[in-house]
């Protein structure tokens, strides 16, 4: 399973409180990205697809290995193109749910804004929805809305779980 949207959009957070419900393994695609990238966000230029594949690759890689061991793995990774998640499902070879943090842009500025983080510019945010490419109905996402709180968000999509596809070996 992987918890995507754009920069603060909650994917760290609440993907982290998704897997303690799930006593699973979390991965933060935050982590998975080369120093390049992080500078180039901290100087708040946006990624290109480039820059993003080797990052998907591993994490993917990553997730795959976690699931193979656990049963099941969450991760965070923002996942904003079609392709990517597509990209992230090959090279994880398994199925993988996609949890779509949804919320207006406005209500995401003030939470980008009011946060220290380790490279994420908010001057990005824009950029971030600009290159948005809203999850399709035939995509096997879960699209949850962001407006109630971190752990109220994860219980929600945890009690939808039992009729989805997630990230599990043998689905
Ligand atoms: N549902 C929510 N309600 C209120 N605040 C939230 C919610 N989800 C996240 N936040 C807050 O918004 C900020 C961004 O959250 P978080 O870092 O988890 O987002 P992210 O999508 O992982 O960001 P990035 O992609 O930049 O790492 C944090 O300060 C977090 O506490
Ligand atoms: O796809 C991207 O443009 C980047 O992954 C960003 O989404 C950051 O990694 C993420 O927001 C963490 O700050």
């Amino acid at each position: 399973m992987i918890a995507m949207g754009v920069s603060s959009s909650g994917k760290s957070a609440t993907g982290a409180a998704i897997a303690r419900r799930l006593h699973a393994p979390f991965l933060d695609g935050d982590g998975y990205h080369p120093p390049a990238n992080k500078e180039k966000m901290r100087n708040g230029i946006p990624l290109t697809d480039e820059d993003r594949w080797p990052w998907l690759e591993t994490l993917a890689g990553a997730l795959h290995e976690a699931a193979a061991q656990k049963g099941v793995a969450v991760g965070a990774c923002s996942a904003l193109k079609r392709a990517y998640r597509d990209y992230l499902t090959e090279k994880a070879g398994e199925p993988i749910l996609f949890v779509f943090l949804d919320g207006d842009i406005e209500m995401i500025r003030k939470r980008i804004e009011a946060r220290n983080h380790e490279f994420m510019s908010p001057k990005l945010l824009d950029s971030q929805f600009a290159t948005l490419e809203r999850p399709s109905p035939d995509e096997n996402v879960l699209a949850v809305s962001i407006e109630e709180p971190i752990e109220t968000v994860a219980s929600k999509v945890v009690k939808q779980l039992g009729h989805l596809k997630v990230f599990k070996r043998g689905q």
